[in-house]
Formats: C-alpha cells, sequence, structure tokens
C-alpha cells in the first residue's frame, strides 16, 4: 500500500482555497479545529441546534449548509452517513462549481451509489482511522490519527495533492496516511464496525457478563472482570501486539488465552463474519440501514434502548462512578 508522511504532503496546496466542514459532531468538530490550528482557512455549514452552538462557542466562522457549500472550494461531508444525500441533494450540489473537491470521511454514500456527484468535481475520501474526539485529542497532543486517502475522481488533477494536504491539515501525516479505494474503505470498515470494533465487542463483552452473572458471580465482579479491564488489556495489544500484551499476563492467563480462546471464537464466529461480509458486500446491509432510516429507525431505537437498560450498563455506570478517575474525564469529555 502506497503511504505518505508529514514531506510527502504541502499545506501550501490549499492556500486560497476555502475549506467548508459541512457538520460538526464527532468528526466534523475533530477535523474542523485541526484544520483551524494548521493554520487553514475553515468554515463550518451546519443547520441550527446543539452542533452550530458548540461550533459559535469554538469561535468558528459559521453558516447554514448551502452558504458554506457555495462560499468553499472544499467542501468535506462530516454529516451522518444516513442524511448526507438528502442535504447533498438539496443543499450542496446546487453549490459545486468546476475543480471545487467534493471530500468524505467514509465511502458508503459513494460506493453504493446514494450521491453521484457531477464528472467536472473532485472526489476524494479522507478518512481518519479512529474517532472524532481522537483526532482532536491526539492532534493537540502533537501527533496524528493515522487516516486512509482514496480518489474517486480527478477532475482537477490535483485531488491527490489535495487530500494529502488535508490530511495534514488534520494530523494525520504525523502518523501515517495510506492510500486505499472508495470500496475498500466502506467495506472493511463497515466489517470493521460490525464484526469486531463496536458488535462483535460488545456481544463477546456481554456474553461473557451474562455467563458469569447466571452463574451466580456478581454484576460487579463480572463488570470489572470482562469490561474494565478489556481496556487495560487492548491499550497493551495496540501498543505491541499480542507478544506485548502475553509478556504482560501470567503464565496462565498466556495457556487460557491460547488454548480456550479458539473454542470461544470458533468456527461458527468465523461463518458469521463471512455473512456479516458479504452482506456489506452485495449492498443488503446498505439497503437495510437506508430503510430503516425511511421508516424513523424502529428497529435500530429498540436494540439501542434494550442495551442502554441492560444490567451491565447499570452497574457500569455505578462501578465508574466509585472511581475518582471517572470523575474527571467526563468533565473532560463534556467541554
Ligand atoms: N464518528 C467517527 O469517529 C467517524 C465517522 N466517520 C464518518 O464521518 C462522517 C460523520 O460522522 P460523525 O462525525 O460520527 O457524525 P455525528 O453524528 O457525530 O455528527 C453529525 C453532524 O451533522 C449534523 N447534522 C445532522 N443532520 C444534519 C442536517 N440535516 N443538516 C445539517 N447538519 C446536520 C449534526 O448536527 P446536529 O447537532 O444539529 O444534529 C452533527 O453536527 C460519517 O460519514 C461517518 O461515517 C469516519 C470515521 C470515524
Ligand atoms: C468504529 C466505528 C467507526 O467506523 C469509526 C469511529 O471508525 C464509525 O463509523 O464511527
Ligand atoms: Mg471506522
Ligand atoms: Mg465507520
Amino acid at each position: 500500500m502506497k503511504k505518505y508522511y508529514e514531506s510527502d504532503a504541502d499545506l501550501k496546496t490549499l492556500s486560497g482555497k476555502k475549506i467548508a466542514v459541512i457538520g460538526y459532531g464527532s468528526q466534523g468538530r475533530g477535523q474542523a479545529l485541526n484544520l483551524r490550528d494548521s493554520g487553514l482557512d475553515v468554515i463550518i455549514g451546519i443547520r441550527p441546534g446543539k452542533s452550530r452552538m458548540q461550533a459559535e462557542e469554538d469561535g468558528l466562522e459559521v453558516y447554514d449548509v448551502s452558504e458554506a457549500a457555495k462560499a468553499a472550494q472544499v467542501v468535506m461531508i462530516l454529516l451522518p452517513d444516513e442524511t448526507q444525500a438528502d442535504v447533498y441533494d438539496a443543499e450542496i450540489k446546487p453549490y459545486l462549481e468546476e475543480n471545487d473537491c467534493l471530500m468524505f470521511s467514509h465511502g458508503f454514500n459513494i460506493h453504493y451509489g446514494q450521491i453521484i456527484p457531477p464528472e467536472n468535481v473532485d472526489v476524494v475520501m479522507v478518512a481518519p482511522k479512529g474517532p472524532g474526539h481522537m483526532v482532536r485529542r491526539v492532534y493537540e497532543e502533537g501527533m496524528g490519527v493515522p487516516a486512509l486517502i482514496a480518489i474517486h475522481q480527478n477532475s482537477s488533477g490535483n485531488a491527490k495533492e489535495i487530500s494529502l494536504a488535508y490530511a495534514k491539515g488534520i494530523g494525520a501525516t504525523r502518523a501515517v496516511v495510506l492510500e486505499t479505494t472508495f470500496r475498500e474503505e466502506t467495506e472493511t470498515d463497515l466489517f470493521g464496525e460490525q464484526a469486531v470494533l463496536c458488535g462483535g465487542a460488545t456481544s463477546l463483552i456481554k456474553a461473557g457478563f451474562e455467563t458469569l452473572v447466571a452463574a451466580g458471580y456478581a454484576p460487579e465482579m463480572a463488570y470489572l472482570e470482562v469490561l474494565h479491564e478489556l481496556k487495560l488489556i487492548v491499550d497493551l495489544i495496540y501498543e505491541g501486539g499480542f507478544t506485548k500484551m502475553r509478556d504482560s499476563i501470567s503464565n496462565t492467563a498466556q495457556f487460557g488465552d491460547l488454548t480456550r480462546g479458539p473454542r470461544v471464537i470458533g468456527p461458527e464466529t468465523y461463518a458469521a463474519m463471512e455473512d456479516v461480509l458479504t452482506e456489506i458486500q452485495t449492498g443488503e446491509f446498505a439497503k437495510e440501514w437506508i430503510l430503516e432510516n425511511r421508516v424513523r429507525r424502529p428497529v435500530f431505537n429498540a436494540l439501542t434502548k434494550a442495551d442502554e437498560e441492560h444490567l451491565i450498563e447499570v452497574v457500569g455506570a455505578e462501578i465508574r462512578g466509585m472511581m475518582p478517575q471517572f470523575q474527571k474525564k467526563e468533565e473532560c469529555d463534556e467541554e
């Protein structure tokens, strides 16, 4: 895979260009503040509401989406995936001019044909591989979250240079920037969040918690064992792979890890993962999510509510409330 660092990207590529960040949520806020602090000309396009007030409080120039799209030469769409197509059709598309650059941080709408931009604009992706809050926090610490770039249309002939300059502006070239395609990013990102990072992880944690509680162990014990300590173990894996984590745990834990882990995640899980990937590749998942939004999310809402009321969430809130380190963290997250 092609990879890029600080010296491969030039912020001057964006000089004289106004960047409109559309949406000011997790990614919008993180990316916009980093771009501003990198000295780039950034404005925000957002509807009235909570995010708009936050952007104003952060001292950014704030406009309605259509005004921002009209004023800018680079338009980064950081709205929820499920609202992007409607907002694009009504408030962005009419204002795109020749060789403007339309950007995304996830390929869903381009890959599944929900947004079909005119041929005379650049269409690119700069996708940080981390949550928006971390994009900001790591940048403030002097480093960056790695990112992917992809070029779908290169009308200006300069699409890659623009993508790299933007990636530099959000701090990603301080880590590493890898080049991919819209298809590859979309399918791997959806697979990762469904099977492993979010869906796989929460289901694994819940299964472990429920197994211990059903066997009569205290919910507090189950929480500390399968959720709280998981972060500490994952931090070690993140820093130095399985090897570093196994260096840190007991030999007894390592023997259990190597012999029992594959029994928990066995052939059935591999088969389920293949099914999940196939639904992503065929567009079946995308169709389900698009239609779910058309009918106002009955499944999404019911499942979210059930998990919010799960014992692990109740006990988790109580246990975090006992630890001063979590009080400080919540105060920081609210800022
Ligand atoms: N979350 C993440 O860390 C990651 C996200 N991505 C991608 O980044 C993109 C943005 O996701 P994310 O940051 O999670 O989104 P969020 O849900 O956090 O934020 C969405 C923003 O869009 C605004 N918004 C929603 N609807 C409209 C509308 N109709 N008109 C104007 N503004 C609107 C919201 O404002 P309001 O407050 O008014 O609702 C909010 O500011 C997606 O493509 C996602 O896949 C990629 C990598 C990681
Ligand atoms: C893991 C979820 C994610 O893909 C992300 C933060 O990278 C998302 O869509 O939010
Ligand atoms: Mg992701
Ligand atoms: Mg994602």
